[in-house]
């Protein structure tokens, strides 16, 4: 019957699929229809296209601004928005405990699994919690706050080489953001590989900044569609390789084991990261192989890079707007020299950074105006279902929140949410805490960002 059906339908000339398109045409309307009507989440509001499909999502992701339509759509719809058939966008403050919550069981999407592909070893990617839970107790030691003082000076080192170039280009234009992705870059080749990648030394990157920013276009939108992404790697042989997210799997690991490879014969008495996965690595050789080695490294490239250098853009460009911000912090700065005989460029201890409350209030609230990840964090409801309000969403629904939504939020950061005022994370106590709490931008729960003390440690130094 089968066979028979694919070959009438091979045989079929132009006339016989004129004859037959408006049949199919009404069988898919009425399969639309019918899974519209049948869907338990058809009363959330949303965009009318995002009822029948994901194609709304993959449409706006694919423009590279669905991080301001989320809010356009939330300020329309409500505090829960459809953005698919079975996806849903929530701005409702009490269900992100839940969500997100350690423990609560509410998985990675299937969105990252284009992310991941096939590898055993993706901290970011991976959507079954209990091999994410083992996979990050193994390496999070590497990540902590306590060891940030052994990265301490390579970071310090390579701002001083920034200060320096920047120096050189005195009266010249200098694109900060082109710079800061330098840096960050080189940043993370110094406390990974324990050497830069040498891109400020030049001022160019060596073609690593396309190979990102196409990834990572690709992989935002191919998410909402995964089988699209399985369908074309099954298909790559006949048409060719046209995902650039599989470049994630292939050539920005080769490079991550370039590195490793080139830093074993350089060897190295500096206890980088990666010395410190290797130590992991000989003490438990069954659990961290090579390729896992080299996908943390290549996490670290991938997760670290971009995201830190939008952060310190973003901080730069609001204090730098911001006049009376800019007074103000660089009187806290020129206190704490004096206080503590700092000569004019030198590059702070995180100690004293840390007891600057202006400079961390302003880089909250940098990062609270500008998250550098404007993705929603996908997540699946798990078996029992989720209660938000009236509103019951069956398990196996996606359910998501977006840190560019959450940080308007007037009741959680204050009426004028929508200014840039660092002061407001040096004010009432108990508020500053609900606000650290709802402050999404290196995620949350479980999947919070391990490289959290890295960035913070960079953009602190930098700023
Ligand atoms: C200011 C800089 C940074 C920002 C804003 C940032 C943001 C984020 C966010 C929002 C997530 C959670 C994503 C999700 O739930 O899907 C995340 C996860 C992650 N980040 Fe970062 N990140 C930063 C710096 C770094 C650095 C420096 C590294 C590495 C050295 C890093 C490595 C990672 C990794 C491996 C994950 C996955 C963690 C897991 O699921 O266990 N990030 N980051």
């Amino acid at each position: 019957m089968g066979e028979n059906l694919i070959s009438t339908v091979l045989r079929a000339d132009r006339q016989d699929i004129l004859r037959y398109a408006p049949f199919m045409g009404i069988a898919l309307l009425s399969i639309l229809v019918i899974n519209y009507f049948r869907n338990p989440l058809r009363n959330v509001p949303g965009p009318f296209w995002a009822k029948f499909s994901n194609l709304w999502l993959v449409y706006h992701t694919r423009q590279g601004r669905m991080h301001r339509k989320i809010i356009e759509v939330h300020e329309k719809y409500g505090p829960l928005v459809r953005l698919g058939p079975h996806e849903i966008s929530t701005a409702d403050i009490d269900s992100l405990r839940t969500i997100y919550g350690s423990g609560n069981d509410f998985r990675k999407s299937d969105w990252y699994m284009p992310w991941q592909g096939n590898r055993k070893w993706d901290l970011f990617s991976e959507r079954n919690e209990s091999i994410h839970r083992a996979q990050r107790r193994l390496v999070s030691h590497i990540y902590s706050l306590s060891n940030m003082k052994k990265l301490e000076p390579y970071v310090d080192s390579a701002i001083l080489f920034l200060l320096k170039k920047l120096a050189s280009m005195e009266g010249e234009k200098i694109d900060v953001g082109r710079w800061t992705r330098l840096f960050a870059f080189d940043v993370i080749g110094e406390v990974t590989f324990s050497k830069r990648f040498g891109f400020m030394d030049e001022g160019i990157d060596d073609g690593a900044f396309t190979m990102i920013d196409n990834i990572l276009q690709c992989a935002n939108w191919v998410g909402h569609i995964p089988w699209f992404y399985y369908l074309s790697i099954w298909l790559a042989p006949i048409i060719g390789n046209h995902l650039a997210i599989t470049q994630r799997q292939g050539k920005l690991l080769q490079i991550s084991q370039q590195n490793i490879k080139e830093r074993k014969e350089r060897g190295t008495d500096r206890n980088d990261m990666l010395e410190q996965l290797f130590e992991v690595q000989r003490e438990k050789p069954d659990k961290l192989d090579d390729i896992c080695v080299a996908s943390m490294a290549a996490s670290n490239i991938f997760a670290g890079s971009d995201s830190t250098s939008v952060s310190i853009s973003a901080f730069l460009y609001h204090t730098l707007r911001n006049p009376e911000v800019k007074k103000k912090l660089i009187d806290e700065i020129n206190e704490h020299a004096a206080m503590n005989n700092i000569p004019h460029g030198t590059v702070f201890d995180l100690e004293i950074i840390n007891n600057m409350p202006f400079l961390q209030a302003c880089m909250y609230e940098a990062l609270r105006c500008h998250p550098a990840v404007g993705v929603s964090l996908g997540r699946v409801v798990p078996p029992s279902g989720l209660q938000i309000g009236e509103q019951f969403i069956p398990g196996g629904s996606g359910i998501s929140a977006n840190a560019w939504v959450i940080h308007q939020n007037k009741d959680i950061f204050g009426e004028d949410a929508d200014k840039f005022r660092p002061e407001r994370w040096m004010e009432e106590p108990d508020r500053v805490a609900t606000m650290r709490r709802n402050f999404l931008s290196f995620g949350a729960g479980s999947r919070y960002c391990i490289g959290r003390n890295v960035g913070w440690l960079e953009m602190s130094k930098a700023s």
